[in-house]
């Protein structure tokens, strides 16, 4: 979404808004408060209906989710929407706010999350989807971890209705569904091989898939059809797997997952049995007896201990002499490819308007009181900010169970960044060869390019400056996002890589890749 879209975001009575915290295809989401009252927070999504016309959406489709999504608003584990409204332009949609950001954002690709917290998100979701199917009669239809945002304890929030389905009538009788929308990952077989199923069924299988994924950091096939050999091979074996991926999962997580993946819905487990099998009733140490997180600080702890970025000598070698790759550990490595005739320049982003604050350091200091002093302009004072960002944790070689573990929290800030000292020639060079080496088409010079931008708008109006970057992930898939470049201070500048739209798997490994081959500008303060 451009700037010209964005200025003429609607204005709603009596809400201030704040800080842009998220970009999807078709919206933007931003922070706000009541002006009565600044301590009342919340999200609001401008969704920008030309954008969605041009993708074939009816207003009817864009309304439908605000719909069921307020109509399923009564369950800790489901975002709830608070009010909405329509101009020319744009939906907005005022809903609680996910304070602790996004779950995709926190599971390491090819390692997964740690297994109680695996079982933590699957309980919680499982609950959300009880009360999905038998309070409201609507099934998600798009349940995947794009989808799954936390709150500020890292409680699982369930979001995005679009697909959303209202498949039990009033009188219980049940709603035949017949389109084939939703992730081919994550999507039942049936809904591709049949012309008629039942959504509720394809949530189960959903779930499912995001177990796996959160257990292994992978997704187990790109679609479940016979032409993907990983598929086949799971139907051949009758879901009797227990190489690559799949040797990662122990044996009571892996006999609830074949009841789950059960091909025929018929055969498929309910929602009913999923929450009595053992592994779902095993007590989580970080779980109230509501289901909810009772030690957010655990939990933290165990979530954030699985991602690493490394920078060592070894994984900076292999990544070299492994051009065009970022990475799996499965399928071997494979390259992305240059998409179309989108070439990455560098550009001034008028979204943000804080030239001093990075987003996550402003909506920490605005929500929070953590940080009470407005910026301040000494190394002491940032030093002590960036002690505040969990994305320095994943560079970090010290164990969580050390001085850092002491305040983990779950907040807003996205993971895929960091942090450099370096000076902005060094910056943009190493990061434009980082982004060729890794076959993203980058126009040539962009340090001079910014150079231009510079003396255009004035040295201190640049920032941030941002880099549009487009690539096919390895399954040929569009991965698009932006890398961000914004001063702290004179010398800190951060360097955010954000995924607008992929899979988020896939981005996170090109995070990897690109902080790998910048590591000389990686600044971990010590
Ligand atoms: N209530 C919320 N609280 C906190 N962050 C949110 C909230 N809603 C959305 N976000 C952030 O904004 C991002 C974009 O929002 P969303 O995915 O709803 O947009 P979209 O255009 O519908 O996305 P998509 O591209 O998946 O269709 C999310 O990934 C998340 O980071």
């Amino acid at each position: 979404m451009n700037f010209s879209q964005i200025s003429t975001l609607p204005k709603i009575k009596d809400v201030e808004l704040n800080e842009t915290i998220g970009n999807g295809a078709f919206a933007c989401v931003k922070t706000a408060y009541l002006k009565a009252d600044p301590s009342v927070i919340f999200a609001v999504k401008f969704v920008h209906i030309p954008t969605c016309t041009q993708q074939g959406l009816t207003e009817k489709d864009i309304t439908k989710e605000v719909v069921l999504q307020s109509k399923c608003s009564d369950h800790p584990n489901v975002l709830k929407i608070i009010d909405c409204n329509i101009s020319t332009d744009f939906m907005w949609i005022i809903m609680e706010l996910a304070e602790g950001g996004d779950l995709f954002d926190k599971i390491e690709p090819d390692v997964g999350v740690d297994s109680s917290v695996a079982q933590f998100y699957f309980q919680q979701l499982v609950n959300a989807v009880v009360y999905l199917h038998t309070e409201c009669g609507v099934s998600h239809r798009d349940i995947k971890p794009e989808n799954i945002l936390l709150d500020n304890n890292g409680n699982l929030k369930l979001a995005d209705f679009g697909l959303a389905s209202q498949f039990k009538r009033k009188d219980g009788s049940l709603r035949i569904s017949t389109d084939q929308k939703g992730s081919p990952p994550y999507m039942a077989p049936e809904v591709l091989h049949s012309s008629q199923y039942f959504a509720d069924k394809t949530d189960i299988w959903s779930i499912g898939v995001l177990l796996f994924v959160l257990l292994t950091g992978e997704i187990p096939w790109e679609a479940p059809l016979l032409e993907d050999s990983n598929f086949q091979y799971f139907i051949e074996h009758n879901g009797n797997i227990t190489l690559g991926p799949w040797s990662k999962i122990d044996l009571n997580q892996l006999n609830l997952l074949r009841k789950i993946l059960q091909p025929n819905p018929d055969n498929r487990i309910s929602l009913e049995m999923i929450k009595k099998h053992p592994w779902f009733t095993t007590k989580v140490p970080f779980a109230g007896s509501d289901g909810l997180c009772n030690d957010p600080s655990q939990l933290a702890k165990r979530l954030y201990l699985n991602l690493k970025v490394s920078l060592s000598d070894d994984d900076y070698l292999r990544s070299t002499q492994d051009p065009g790759s970022y990475g799996r550990s499965n399928a071997g490595f494979r390259a992305t490819q240059p998409v179309g005739d989108d070439y990455a320049d560098i550009e001034h982003d008028p979204l943000a308007t804080d030239h001093n604050m990075s987003t996550q350091l402003a909506f920490t200091q605005y929500n929070h009181n953590r940080i009470t002093d407005k910026y301040a302009h000494n190394e002491q004072n940032w030093t002590q900010l960036l002690s505040n960002d969990l994305a320095l944790l994943q560079f970090s070689d010290k164990s969580l169970d050390g001085s850092l573990s002491t305040n983990l929290r779950f907040d807003h800030t996205k993971l895929t960044k960091f942090y450099s000292l370096a000076n902005m020639e060094e910056i943009i060079s190493t990061l434009e060869e980082a982004l060729r080496f890794s076959n993203i088409k980058v126009k040539p010079n962009l340090y001079d390019n910014f150079l231009k931008l510079s003396s255009s708008m004035g040295a201190a109006s640049v920032f941030p400056v941002t880099i549009n970057i487009k690539t096919d992930d390895f399954t040929g898939l569009l991965l698009s996002g932006v890398i961000s470049i914004n001063k702290v201070q004179e010398d800190l500048k951060i360097i955010s890589i954000n995924r607008k739209s992929g899979d988020p798997l896939e981005w996170r490994r090109l995070f990897k890749k690109l902080a790998l081959l910048c590591r000389n500008l990686v600044f971990i303060p010590n």
